[in-house]
C-alpha cells in the first residue's frame, strides 16, 4: 500500500533553536495517526509545514509520492487543518460561516449550499445551523472547526489538540466524530497530550520528543512490543501460603498482593509462563475471579520510550 504521506529527515530551525531534528515518519490512508509528545516537541511546528503555512530547511515530503516541493499548491489543497485554537465569528451562523469559507474558496454558491449541508450533517450540527456561533459550547465549536476543515474535502485532515480545552463530555463527542471521519475516507492526523483519546481512537501512532521521532508504529505492534510481563490475578481470596508455594517456581520472579486482594506476578519467560501459570493457580483450590496479562497502557509505553530516549 502507498503511504498516503511520507515524511523523510525533516529539519526546521527558527534562529538557533532546532525545532525537528530530521523526523521521518508515514502516514497510511484511511487512518486516524495520533501524533504525541511533550510541550516544545515539535509538534505544531510539524502541523504547520505540512499545511503549508511555513516552510522547512531540509529533508523532503512526499504526499501520494510527489513531492511537496515541486508540487506544493496542488497538495495543500488535499489537506485540512485545525489550528490549536481556532477563532470564529461568533455573530456568524454555522450556515453563514461556512459560506464564506465558501467563497474564500472560490465556490460556485450551488456548491457552497450542497457542501455547507454535508459538512454540517458529517459533524452532526445540522440541528443547530441558524443558530449563532457565539452561544455554541467547547465541544460544538471544534466540530465546527473540523466542519471548516474538511469543507474543501482534503483527503488528510490536520488536527492540532483538538480536544485540549474540552471536558470529558466535549472530548467524547469531538473523538467520535474524529473516528468517524475514517469512514468518509478521511485520514486523519492529530496532535495530543491526551494519551488516554490516542488509545481510544488512534490506529497508529508517531512520538515525538525533542524534534526526533522516537517511535512510529500500528497502535497494536506498540502494545505487542511493550508488552509488561505481569498476569494478574484475582482469587475469590487468597489461597493459603500463596506467595511460599509460587516461590518455587522458576521463571516467578516476584509477587505482590495489593490491599484489595489483587496479585500481580512479575515473570521471566512470558511465553512459557502463557501456558504454564494457568495450570499452576487451578492447582490451588480456590476460585478464580480473574487472570490476565497486564497490557501497557499508552502513558507506560509513553514513559517507557522517552525515558529510553534521554539515555
Ligand atoms: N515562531 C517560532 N519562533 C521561535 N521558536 C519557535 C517558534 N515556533 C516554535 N518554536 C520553538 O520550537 C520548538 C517546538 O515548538 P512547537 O510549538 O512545535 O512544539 P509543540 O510540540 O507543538 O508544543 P506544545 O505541545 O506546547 O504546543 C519549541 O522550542 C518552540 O519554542
Amino acid at each position: 500500500m502507498i503511504s498516503l504521506l511520507k515524511v523523510i529527515n525533516l529539519h526546521k530551525s527558527f534562529g538557533k533553536v532546532k525545532a525537528l531534528k530530521g523526523i521521518s515518519f508515514e502516514v497510511q490512508p484511511a487512518t486516524v495517526h495520533g501524533f504525541l509528545g511533550p510541550n516544545g516537541a515539535g509538534k505544531t511546528t510539524t502541523m504547520k509545514i505540512l499545511s503549508g503555512l511555513i516552510s522547512f530547511d531540509e529533508g523532503s515530503i512526499l504526499f501520494e509520492n510527489l513531492n511537496y516541493k515541486t508540487n506544493k499548491n496542488a497538495i495543500v489543497k488535499q489537506i485540512g487543518f485545525l489550528p490549536q485554537n481556532p477563532v470564529f465569528y461568533g455573530y456568524l451562523t454555522p450556515v453563514e460561516y461556512l459560506n464564506l469559507i465558501g467563497q474564500i474558496c472560490n465556490f460556485e454558491s450551488r456548491t457552497i449550499q450542497k457542501r455547507t449541508e454535508e459538512v454540517l450533517e458529517i459533524v452532526k450540527l445540522s440541528n443547530v445551523s441558524k443558530r449563532k456561533i457565539s452561544t455554541f459550547s467547547g465541544g460544538m465549536l471544534q466540530r465546527l472547526g473540523i466542519a471548516v476543515a474538511i469543507f474543501n474535502k482534503p483527503k488528510l485532515l490536520l488536527l492540532d489538540e483538538p480536544t485540549a480545552s474540552l471536558d470529558p463530555e466535549g472530548r467524547a463527542e469531538v473523538l467520535e466524530h474524529i473516528k468517524s471521519l475514517k469512514e468518509e475516507g478521511i485520514t486523519v492526523f492529530f496532535s495530543t497530550h491526551i494519551l488516554n483519546d490516542v488509545e481510544r481512537i488512534c490506529d497508529y501512532v508517531t512520538i515525538l520528543h525533542e524534534g526526533k521521532v522516537i517511535v512510529s508504529s500500528s497502535l497494536e505492534n506498540l502494545q505487542k512490543r511493550y508488552i509488561q510481563p505481569i498476569f494478574c490475578v484475582e482469587f475469590e481470596s487468597i489461597p493459603e501460603n500463596f506467595k511460599d508455594r509460587l516461590s518455587k517456581v522458576s521463571y516467578i520472579q516476584k509477587i505482590d498482593i495489593d490491599n484489595y486482594g489483587k496479585v500481580s506476578i512479575f515473570v521471566n519467560n512470558i511465553e512459557y509462563a502463557k501456558i504454564d501459570l494457568i495450570k499452576i493457580l487451578s492447582q490451588f483450590e480456590t476460585p478464580i475471579l480473574s487472570f490476565y496479562l497486564r497490557k501497557p497502557s499508552l502513558e507506560d509505553i509513553f514513559i517507557k520510550v522517552v525515558d529510553k530516549s534521554d539515555i
